[in-house]
């Protein structure tokens, strides 16, 4: 469904993502993971058009994506969130839902309906009348999900949909991504939370320093000597293991 080849793009002097590849099959739940300021973010923001890679190819359900627009490629079925989430602040959740589903409609009526749809899908079906401004962090998190749901993807990217959730929190949110599996839809995901990623993702990728280190099942990564290092620094494989 997705195929990442090569893809490199630097800030200045520095190579933020150096020859990255990465494939996602349709039906997946695919991690992706890796230090802090691995290149993580600046990968995904490649692939959903955000940024054009300096190389490399980026291609979606057999078809060049490549440095295409944010919109062109989400209104082709693959849309990202964002690890920081910015609701309309003054209208309610389902306007801001809708604001999703207007990428293929234009049919007011039609959008709240989806809104609604979506919102029953990520758990906030009570909270549609609520004002953006007035959801908890959870409820943020859970409105990126559904704003971008309702644009229609069959590839979702999702940035640290975990971050700043209390652990009831994230599991009840991990529930929602298997839902969201569960209705068809493909999700790649860049996690920090390892055991949402562990019990989530059939298939992990590892970047370090821009470069993808290693791919297999969680299990395989955790046991990765290369993994162990970059996280924890060099030598640390061996005195774990010692
Ligand atoms: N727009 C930008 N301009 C300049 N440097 C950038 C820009 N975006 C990211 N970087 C740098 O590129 C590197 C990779 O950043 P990125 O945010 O992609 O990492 P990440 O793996 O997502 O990190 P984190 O887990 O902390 O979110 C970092 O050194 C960061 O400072």
């Amino acid at each position: 469904m997705l195929e990442v080849r090569e893809v490199s793009k630097s800030f200045g002097g520095l190579k933020a993502v150096d020859r990255a590849s990465l494939d996602v099959a349709c039906g997946e739940i695919v991690g992706l993971i890796g230090p802090n300021g691995a290149g993580k973010t600046t990968l995904f923001a490649t692939i959903a058009g955000f940024h054009r890679p300096d190389a490399g190819t980026v291609s979606f359900e057999g078809k060049p994506v490549t440095g295409l627009a944010p919109h062109r490629i989400c209104a082709a079925g693959m849309v990202r969130t964002f690890q920081i989430t910015q609701p309309f602040a003054g209208i309610s959740v389902r306007e801001n839902i809708m604001v999703g589903a207007y990428l293929h409609t234009a049919d007011r009526r039609l959008a709240a309906r989806e809104a609604e749809a979506v919102a029953a899908l990520v758990g906030m079906k009570d909270q549609l009348d609520q004002r953006g401004a007035d959801l908890t962090v959870a409820g943020r998190k859970r409105l990126e999900l559904a704003r971008a749901l309702a644009t229609g993807p069959r590839l979702l990217l999702l940035d640290e949909v975990m971050a700043g959730l209390n652990p009831t929190e994230i599991v009840e949110i991990v529930g929602v991504i298997r839902n969201i599996r569960e209705a068809g839809v493909t999700i790649l995901l860049i996690e920090h939370v390892m055991q949402a990623v562990t019990s989530l993702a059939e298939r992990v990728y590892v970047l370090n320093q821009g470069r993808m280190i290693a791919e297999g099942t969680p299990a395989s990564i955790a046991d990765d000597e290369q993994v162990i290092e970059a996280y924890l620094g060099h030598g640390a494989a061996k005195v774990l293991r010692a």
